[in-house]
């Protein structure tokens, strides 16, 4: 073969159609050098150049995202006064797509503070969310104390939080979804109180009292709940009972056994003696609560009710009267009398009773209603006769006035802003 001159033009002695021939192989050499390494090569380099900007860009929006949502966070933590908590943050836009932009459709209900939507987020999880109203007496205090104190709670008996959302004017607390809503819906509907039989209640009763028995004893931190009431006990699909509303719950610590205060929140029946009339709580005034409420729970009766029980002013003097008389098994709901152990319905009567007694030191610890509901042979002691402190509705009403305090709809938490 020839040398080729460095002109690149044929060499003396070769003919042009063998330049020709040697420059069209040489050619396809070359295709085939192209082809075969320099694509491959050129191919590889595009394709990791492409992945690394879009690593590069997606970790940057990542980034945003997170620091968006950091400053969100921080801004709410700001309105929170700077505390820890360990309650995830959810995005308003994130709310408003899972409640379909607060739809009436999804209402579950309302309470004082606001309206309660169910939701589905993203992940098909379905939650309810508590939007605070403007104008509802629920500040940044009993919203921090929601955020902050109960996100360190869990128990089964106590509803889970699972996120909250701070957006311009707006508060909003994100719960677990219960889909049997409150257990006022079921004990006192004349068609639904019939799902509730004597097994249910029981077990509902025991429930709560656990529930109970961890906030004041088991937790971390002693908590006085201070708004214990049918409408504040939800229901799981499987009629297990979550205790819920934390917004006026107090935290005690140390050796602190009792407190006072002039801002009186809870609900008319459901608050004690000392806590209604003199701003007192402590763990028992949550027990008188839980006594009203398992009374509630086995008559079906609601201590607020606007009329006269069998001529009795209300739910706890005609409990009394039918347990000294030794009829309290007339107070046992009609629609789960049959069926029901008389010796349980008769004991809770009694443990009741106990919850009830004018005085707090007369009440019992939460450890021992637990004791006493769960080991039937436990001795009980006797109960003082209650004081009858909350009078007919008129009268009960007249006195509110008097006392200057103001009320929400029947049977709704009420606060009282002046002192006493
Ligand atoms: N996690 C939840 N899952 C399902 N329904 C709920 C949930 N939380 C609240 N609800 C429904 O929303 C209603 C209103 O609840 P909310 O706690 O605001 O008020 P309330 O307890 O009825 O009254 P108050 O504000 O006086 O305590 C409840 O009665 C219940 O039916």
């Amino acid at each position: 073969m020839g040398e080729l001159a460095d002109t690149g033009r044929p060499a003396s002695g070769i003919s042009e159609n063998l330049y020709l021939r040697i420059s069209s192989s040489s050619a396809n050499g070359k295709k085939i050098v192209i082809l075969k390494i320099v694509l491959p090569i050129v191919a590889c380099l595009l394709i990791f150049t492409c992945i690394y900007l879009g690593c590069k860009s997606r970790g940057k929006s990542s980034r945003n995202v997170q620091n968006k949502h950091k400053l969100k966070h921080l801004n709410a933590s700001d309105e929170l006064g700077n505390e820890d908590t360990e309650l995830p943050f959810v995005g308003f836009e994130d709310i408003l797509v899972a409640t379909n932009y607060f739809s009436d459709h999804n209402m579950l209900g309302k309470g004082g503070f606001g309206k309660v939507y169910k939701g589905m987020l993203e992940s098909g999880k379905e939650i309810a969310v508590k939007r605070l109203s403007m104008g509802s007496g629920q500040g940044v205090e009993e919203f921090r104390n929601e955020v902050v104190l109960i996100a360190k709670l869990q128990h089964r008996n106590l509803v889970r939080h699972l996120g909250y959302c701070i957006h311009e004017d707006e508060k909003l607390l994100i719960y677990e979804y219960l889909r049997n809503k409150s257990l006022d819906a079921f004990l006192f509907d004349a068609t639904k109180r019939v799902v509730l039989d004597w097994m249910t209640r029981f077990t509902i009763i025991k429930g709560i009292a656990r529930g109970f028995l961890y906030l004041h004893q088991d937790s971390r931190l002693t908590i006085i709940h201070r708004d214990l009431k049918a409408s504040n006990i939800l229901l799981d699909a499987k009629m297990s009972p979550k205790i819920s509303d934390f917004g006026m719950a107090r935290i005690f610590e140390g050796n602190e056994q009792q407190a006072n205060t002039k801002r009186v929140v809870g609900t008319y029946g459901y608050m004690s003696p000392e806590y209604a009339m003199e701003g007192y709580f402590s763990v028992k005034s949550d027990t008188y609560s839980f006594g009203v409420l398992l009374l509630e729970i086995l008559s079906g009766l609601r201590i607020n009710s606007p009329h006269l029980i069998m001529d009795f002013p209300n739910l706890i003097a005609y409990a009394w009267s039918l347990w000294v008389d030794g009829n309290a098994r007339e107070l046992v709901d009609s629609s789960v009398v049959e069926g029901c152990r008389l010796d349980e319905t008769l004991r809770c009567v009694h443990i009741g009773l106990l919850c009830v007694q004018d005085h707090p030191n007369a009440r019992p610890l939460m450890s021992s209603i637990v004791f006493m509901l769960e080991n039937e042979t436990a001795p009980l002691p006797i109960p003082e006769k209650p004081a009858y402190f909350m009078l007919r509705n008129q009268e009960a009403e007249d006195r509110r006035k008097c006392m200057g305090r103001s009320d929400t709809e029947n049977g709704m938490t009420i606060t009282t802003l002046e002192g006493r």
